[in-house]
């Protein structure tokens, strides 16, 4: 998926500007997969359209599930799980982690494929769980994918234990699914510490609205198996996407205004507000939403993102054009995202003229005077979005294969373009 080169445009004056955003990534396909798993049709209200989204929306079409548009919503009705059937995960961590547990309860073959650096996200723990948990996977012994899930119509389930420190979505696979599982489940977590704290309450949260019975512990999760439903499913805007719109009233001065902004929210991205504050932006909510206001001076960052990983490209992004140093931590596990984003963006960083170290958990950025330049984005979603927050201050900032922010975003562009101009 390659397009040309974007020139992401310049500030010439403070933003003013209300961003509305669409849905949550992470909940749409929490979302789809607990409706599909449901007793009873239910609704998706303002669901993510993008990549990642619409290839969980087929997995779960490949496996008899009635995935149906029905205006901007989609109406989900849940059907016997069946092979054969291939999966494409693209490159979402949300589609490899979850899917393959759905999978599992299906009868027949399942094979799950993605993006050639798909294979080399971190997979090896949840295929070993779901074969303690009574699923049969040929993996050609890779512990990643591609693999073929010999699903005949049932998962035992249980008690196992997981080393989930490459990812939380390897905890949340098994969760989302286990409500089915003839056991339910009992995961607990062995190793260093499982990142993204946020996204484990969502499953928590998500799996209790439609019904399951969960109980959590530090590094343990028990689901009792029971009925999952709801019948509709309201998707909050996707607060991470945030970062970039609200960072920009940061780096250009002005005001960003994000409608919908909810009052209590599982997602990471709500940490933003404590975020942006502690660099120097005026954070405020009112009835239009979460308002940020800067003047286009500001101070770097020191912050452990263990919690909340996925801001972090366009934390990174808005450190450089800080007045001050930052030191980003706690993120050793955005080595295995998209790209490995502490290596991506030391080296796009700097490659622009800046200075950013990678440290073995995260990065530390001392402010430089910026030029312009080609930006490589990775297939990283995020590092186009990193790349625009640069662009506001750096003239002649090329971005490489600005299609690829489809992943979450497919409106990305087009929505800079009029929060800089709005009409
Ligand atoms: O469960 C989820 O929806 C997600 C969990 C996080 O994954 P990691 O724990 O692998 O960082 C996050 O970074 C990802 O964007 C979405
Ligand atoms: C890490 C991310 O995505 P994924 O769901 O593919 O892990 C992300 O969106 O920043």
């Amino acid at each position: 998926m390659s397009s040309p080169h974007w020139s992401a445009p310049v500030a010439h004056a403070p933003v003013d500007a209300a961003v509305p955003l669409p849905g949550s990534k992470s909940m749409t396909n929490r979302a789809l997969v607990l409706a599909a798993l449901g007793t009873a049709p239910g609704r998706i209200v303002r669901p993510l359209r993008s990549r990642d989204t619409d290839l969980m929306a087929a997995a779960l079409r490949s496996l008899g599930v009635g995935v149906d548009e029905d205006g901007a919503d989609w109406r989900v009705l849940p059907g016997e799980l069946r092979g054969p059937a291939r999966v494409d995960t693209g490159l979402a961590g949300t589609v490899m982690r979850f899917l393959p547990p759905v999978a599992a309860l299906a009868a027949g073959e399942v094979s799950v494929d993605g993006d050639p650096r798909a294979r080399e996200r971190p997979m090896g723990p949840i295929i070993t769980a779901l074969r303690t948990l009574g699923a049969a996977i040929d993996d050609g012994g890779r512990g990643a994918l591609p693999f073929t899930v010999r699903g005949t119509g049932s998962v035992s389930g249980g008690e196992v234990v997981i080393d989930a420190s490459g990812s939380s979505q390897l905890v949340s696979g098994l969760l989302l699914a286990a409500p089915r599982f003839e056991k339910g489940v009992e995961v607990r977590h062995e190793g260093p510490p499982v990142p993204s704290g946020a996204h484990l309450a969502m499953t928590v949260a998500m799996l209790r609205e439609a019904g399951a019975a969960v109980e959590t512990d530090e590094n343990a999760w028990r689901v009792v198996p029971g009925p999952l439903h709801r019948e509709t499913w309201a998707i909050e805007p996707d607060l991470s996407n945030a970062a970039q719109f609200l960072g920009a009233a940061l780096v250009a001065g002005g005001r960003v205004t994000v409608p919908g902004w909810p009052a209590e929210t599982t997602q990471p991205g709500d940490a933003l507000r404590g975020l942006l504050a502690a660099m120097g932006a005026e954070v405020s909510r009112g009835p239009d939403g979460l308002t940020v206001r800067g003047t286009g001076r500001f101070a770097g960052l020191d912050a452990d993102l263990h919690e909340v990983g996925e801001l972090t490209p366009v934390l990174a992004a808005v450190c450089a054009l800080a007045d001050s140093p930052s030191r980003l931590t706690g993120i050793a596990h955005l080595r295995g995202h998209e790209t490995d984003r502490l290596a991506a963006l030391a080296a796009e960083i700097n490659a622009l003229g800046g200075d950013a170290a990678e440290l073995p958990d995260g990065l530390e950025i001392r402010p430089r005077p910026l030029r312009g330049g080609v930006f490589h984005t990775y297939d990283d979603h995020r590092m186009v979005m990193a790349a625009a927050v640069l662009g506001l201050a750096v003239p002649g900032i090329e971005v490489e294969n600005p299609g690829t922010v489809g992943k979450t975003l497919p409106n990305f562009t087009r929505q800079w373009a009029s929060m800089l101009a709005p009409a």
